[in-house]
């Protein structure tokens, strides 16, 4: 059993002891203003308001309990003051559950074209229309409250992979101070919480500097980032393999943008609590479905005529009502059906993944299966 604390102000219970083999895996309930998120938890995408060729309440059917809105996209267009005026990102998309958004400093460096990094924030032209706008802060913290985020994050720089230890000490150090900069300009209430993000690429003692500067701030929950950036499952969990254990054991811990289920077992089993993908949800519309038997890329011809659905035991619309040719005939001529019924499946898988792992967790049972 590991401690109780506030998240932030009611309980977060750990329910389940630590599982022998790997003592550091966690299944627990974080209580917030929108409702309670099991962990560990899978939090689907939800790109410029909506979670790509999902209702919000067939995204709640799948068992989600959180999703993920976009600052970069959101500010961009219609623009966060709209948001708030029309009642909040949760009224605007008709999503009652807990919402977390991202600071949207990785989209910047990902999406917009010209961009330049100061100790300001980010100076930035809209993919849009080319307009000029600047992240920092104290604006991507504002934002996120006028979108009414359950969790806001700080305001972080994503540092690159690979980089030197130099580049990535004053990468590690420029987050620290964006990181106090947040939590000043966070403006808290009962069942709201920041996380802070810490940085320090693959070495440890960054790390290290990095998860004490942070847990000065007393965020009420961390998240792991600069990972899933090109260095590799295996130097991931190298990092995973200490790095969780620099948070406090109490707080949630989020790992940014993983992953496919192998990660996600591997990264819960090093003591991680929440993620977040596009690949379920950018994959599905892709044509692939995650199966217990693997991934299946419907859009290969050996299922043009396969009459059994992706798994015969889901309960998805997908696998109850259709078979894999008309999923196949579907996905090819591109139909927006196709879209749905894949997406639709691959959350339901991915959800389905996390209810084992936290069942397991739960009764102390060895969850190495790779599903
Ligand atoms: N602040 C911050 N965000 C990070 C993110 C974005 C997490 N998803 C946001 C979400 C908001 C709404 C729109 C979508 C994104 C990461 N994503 C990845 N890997 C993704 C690797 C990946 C996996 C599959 C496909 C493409 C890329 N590493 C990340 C590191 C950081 C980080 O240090 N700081
Ligand atoms: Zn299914």
């Amino acid at each position: 059993e590991v401690s109780i604390t506030k998240f932030p102000a009611d309980e977060r219970k750990i329910i389940a002891k630590a599982h022998d083999k790997y003592k550091k895996a966690r299944a627990g309930i974080i209580n917030t203003r929108h409702g309670q998120i099991h962990t560990p938890a899978f939090m689907p995408v939800g790109t410029k308001g909506t979670v790509k060729a999902m209702l919000p309440e067939s995204v709640q059917t799948t068992g989600a309990d959180i999703i993920l809105g976009n600052t970069y996209h959101l500010m961009l267009q219609p623009g966060a003051k709209r948001v708030f005026k029309l009642g909040g990102l949760h009224k605007f998309m008709n999503w009652s559950k807990p919402l977390l958004t991202d600071s949207g400093g990785f989209q910047v460096m990902s999406l917009s074209k010209l961009r330049k990094i100061t100790e300001e924030g980010v100076i930035f032209n809209s993919h849009i229309d080319g307009s000029k706008f600047m992240l920092s802060p104290e604006s991507s913290t504002e934002i996120q409250y006028l979108l009414g985020s359950t969790i806001t994050m700080a305001f972080d720089e994503c540092t690159p992979y690979p980089s030197t230890y130099e580049q990535a000490k004053s990468s590690m150090e420029l987050t620290s101070r964006w990181a106090k900069r947040s939590r000043k300009a966070f403006y808290s209430r009962d069942g709201y919480g920041q996380f802070g993000i810490i940085q320090g690429s693959i070495y440890n003692d960054l790390r290290l500097k990095s998860a004490l500067d942070l847990i000065e701030l007393d965020f009420e929950g961390y998240a792991i980032g600069g990972l899933a950036v090109g260095e590799g499952q295996e130097l991931m969990f190298k990092v995973l393999d200490y790095a969780p254990d620099l948070l406090p054991i109490n707080k949630p811990r989020y790992l940014m943008g993983v992953g496919k289920p192998a990660d996600i077992i591997g990264a819960v089993q090093r003591g991680i609590d929440m993620f977040d993908c596009v690949i379920p949800t950018r994959s599905g519309r892709n044509g692939q479905a995650f199966t217990k038997y693997g991934v299946v890329n419907i859009r290969n011809s050996k299922y043009k005529e396969d009459n059994t659905p992706l798994e015969e035991d889901c309960l998805c619309p997908a696998c109850k009502n259709y078979t894999k040719a008309y999923l196949h005939y579907l996905v090819k001529v591109k139909e927006i059906l196709g879209a749905m019924l894949m997406t639709w499946h691959n959350l339901m898988y991915f959800q389905k993944l996390m209810l084992r792992i936290r069942e397991y967790i739960a009764q102390g049972k060895d969850f190495d299966f790779i599903s």
